[in-house]
């Protein structure tokens, strides 16, 4: 499905999507509890829908209720499945949580995946979970099958590479009997995305303690379901609160000045380039005004890196992000769509090593051009294409529109709701 996307402003309020990332984790600690939780504000995404089929699979008995919420009974100990299958869809955080998580269980599961997820690394986690007792043949693809049973122990894992292993061995570990440590073998990236996990772990009332080189996880710790609700999402505000930096005002609604999210750096980032950014108790409204671009270190907030690179387009001077080349293993190389897409509309971009560069171009110095915007089917892609529209002249044309229910099944009626204008065919 492709669509056309226009817009000279964008101006209202919106509710926030519900956090991606905070549900796969409160959805998996509801799985690793005795008991039912019930868990409200669940996003329809693509990627929170695959979670639900991992650990429905793993034995956890889930129902849907009205208005968004779910009834998670936890795994049985005593009667979970012997094999599974999951399906993981495009979501890297499904995979990288379950397979930790189905060697600590015992479960022997076959994990397979669509668009760019078999190509994905999954290899930093292997050694240690086959030296802690998993089971398995990987030939760098998927589906691929992991048996064995994970054991209390010392796991050592790169920190550079993705968070996401780190946030699916705490999940594991805490499940196990005995202590268990983390040892870091290089620098942690993404961090922030680990301080969600332990915030998630503890609002089951489960610890991991931080120690110099990693994390300390004491065995025999159980899960307590709980009754709580998916906060708000700054990665999916952060499109539309850039697009009100751009050119408009802008208010996200159910966005917590307390979040962990790292992503929340956004408002930072944009107040710093110039524009006029008010966080409430409950929202963030962000104005335009004319911005000046600036560096940006990008380590910790991948998922935002893109559409901040659209908003730099705009802004007065030049704009580098370091940190930038893990968005090469993201759904498709960002670093080189993201480069792509800012130079096919007309402004000037390069992505190279670890560093994307920008050379902004004020809206008061003239209008780009526009026209067709690749997605390579990258949800993130998309959505910053749809917000590039407000720098662009004629209308965006992307190539998938669909490919935005991996995390924000509603961006398109948002940006209608704003006054942007969207024609599907
Ligand atoms: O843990 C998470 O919820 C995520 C961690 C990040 O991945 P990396 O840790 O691989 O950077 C991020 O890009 C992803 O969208 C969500
Ligand atoms: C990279 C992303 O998610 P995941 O790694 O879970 O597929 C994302 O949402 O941008």
């Amino acid at each position: 499905m492709r669509a056309r996307v226009a817009a000279r402003a964008l101006r209202g309020a919106i509710a926030a999507p519900p956090s991606k990332s905070m549900a796969h984790r409160l959805l998996l600690c509801a799985a690793l509890a005795e008991g039912e939780t019930v868990l409200r504000n669940v996003p329809a995404s693509k990627d929170v829908q695959a979670t639900l089929r991992g650990i429905s699979a793993l034995g956890a008995r889930v129902r849907r209720m009205d208005g968004g919420a779910y009834s998670i009974l936890g795994i049985p100990t005593g009667t979970r499945p012997r094999q599974a299958a999951i399906d993981c869809g495009e979501s890297g955080s499904t995979l990288r949580f379950l397979v930790p998580v189905a060697a600590a269980l015992g479960v022997e599961t076959t994990f397979s995946g669509t668009g760019q997820l078999p190509n994905r690394p999954l290899s930093p986690i292997l050694p240690c979970l086959a030296a802690g007792g998993a089971a398995f043949h990987y030939e760098n693809t998927l589906p691929f099958t992991l048996g064995g049973q994970l054991k209390p122990g010392r796991y050592e894992i790169a920190g550079d590479v993705s968070s996401q292993f780190i946030t699916g061995l705490l999940f594991a570990l805490a499940a196990l009997e005995g202590d268990s440590e983390i040892l870091l073998t290089t620098p942690l990236h993404s961090g922030p995305y680990v301080e969600m996990t332990l915030q998630a772990m503890a609002a089951f009332g489960v610890r991991a303690r931080r120690t110099p080189l990693g994390w300390f996880i004491p065995g025999g710790q159980r899960f307590i379901p709980c009754d709580t609700a998916v906060e708000g999402d700054y990665s999916g505000a952060a499109f539309f609160l850039c697009a009100g930096a751009i050119s408009g005002d802008v208010t996200v609604e159910g966005l917590s000045p307390l979040s962990l999210q790292g992503d929340r750096a956004v408002c930072d980032v944009l107040e710093r380039w110039g524009a006029s950014v008010t966080r409430g108790r409950d929202f963030v409204r962000v104005q335009s005004a004319p911005l000046t671009g600036g560096p940006v270190a990008g380590e910790d907030i991948p998922d935002i890196l893109s559409i901040l690179a659209v908003t730099a387009a705009a802004a007065q001077g030049e704009t580098a992000f370091t940190g930038a080349a893990r968005l090469t293993i993201k759904e498709c190389d960002r670093l080189a769509a993201t480069a792509a897409l800012i130079s096919d509309l007309g402004g000037r971009c390069r992505g190279e090593g670890d560093l994307l560069a920008v050379e902004g171009q004020p809206l008061a110095e003239g209008l780009r051009p526009g026209g067709p915007a690749a997605t390579h089917r990258d949800h993130r892609m998309a959505m910053s294409a749809a917000i590039a529209a407000l720098w662009c002249e004629g209308p965006v044309e992307l190539d998938c529109a669909e490919c935005v229910e991996k995390s924000y099944p509603d961006f398109f009626r948002d940006y209608e709701m704003l006054g942007g204008s969207v024609h599907v065919f």
